[in-house]
């Protein structure tokens, strides 16, 4: 691992491989589980979706925690039926929930027979069913500078950044983003207790650069995350 500079509030972590980063985040996040399980009895995870994630999760299923007390949420999803190859449910169901995390709750999103605000409002209910605030948020990043559903464009990003906000999830539809969205908004996001940008390659690497160099939110809404300061966010990376 290699610290890099930084602004304040924003920790780099860079790792030759992609197996040393997908050790390394799950070594963090199991030990942040492990701390909410041991002081309150339960913890909970957000993960995102895409491609990025599957070696993390991979890795993470096999921690030693007692995962039966572990609820494990989207940071978003994709507003497609349950079964479809773009679910990000899918990709969780497949690459996290099985070996010893097979034992956590998958709380994912409600997709189906409702309209897109339906599916929120109901989202929303399962997510603060518990009451609780996040042990960790893993967050993802597009080459567009997206982050969660936050996508350039965006019908409701301006609510879904909104640091006032009372919505915890909503629906939000953007060009780039392929089809409409469910996702979790800005203040859930930084009120997790541990938040980390997990992102790969030479690309992303660029759009991160590009994302500290500039400050417009609405053209790459990842800074959001990136320049606030009220919480420290982790970016982890690999070639
Ligand atoms: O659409 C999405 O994309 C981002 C990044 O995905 P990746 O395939 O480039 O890793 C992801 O974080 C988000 O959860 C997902 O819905």
């Amino acid at each position: 691992m290699r610290a890099t500079d930084a602004p304040a509030g924003l920790h780099r972590h860079d790792y030759a491989t992609r197996d040393q980063l997908a050790e390394a985040l799950a070594a963090g996040v199991s030990a942040k589980l492990a701390g909410g399980i041991a002081t309150r009895g339960h913890a909970s995870l957000a993960v995102s979706g895409g491609s990025t994630p599957k070696r993390f999760f991979e890795v993470l299923s096999k921690a030693g925690l007692d995962w039966s007390s572990v609820m494990v949420l989207l940071v978003d999803e994709r507003l497609v039926p349950p079964d479809h190859e773009r679910a990000n449910a899918g990709l969780v169901r497949r690459h996290l929930m099985q070996n010893r995390a097979a034992e956590a709750r998958f709380v994912p999103y409600v997709v189906d027979g409702h309209t897109p605000a339906e599916c929120a409002r109901l989202s929303q209910a399962a997510f603060e069913q518990d009451g609780h605030r996040l042990d960790a948020c893993i967050l993802g990043m597009g080459t567009d500078g997206h982050t969660a559903s936050f996508f350039p464009g965006g019908d409701r990003l301006a609510e879904a950044l909104d640091p006032e906000g009372d919505d915890k999830v909503l629906p939000i539809f953007a060009e780039g983003a392929g089809e409409p969205r469910l996702t979790l908004t800005l203040p859930p996001i930084l009120d997790a207790r541990f938040v980390a940008l997990h992102i790969e390659g030479a690309e992303k690497r660029t759009t991160l650069e590009t994302a500290l160099g500039g400050t417009d939110v609405d053209a790459m809404p990842v800074r959001a995350v990136l320049h606030q300061t009220a919480t420290p966010v982790h970016v982890f990376w690999a070639p």
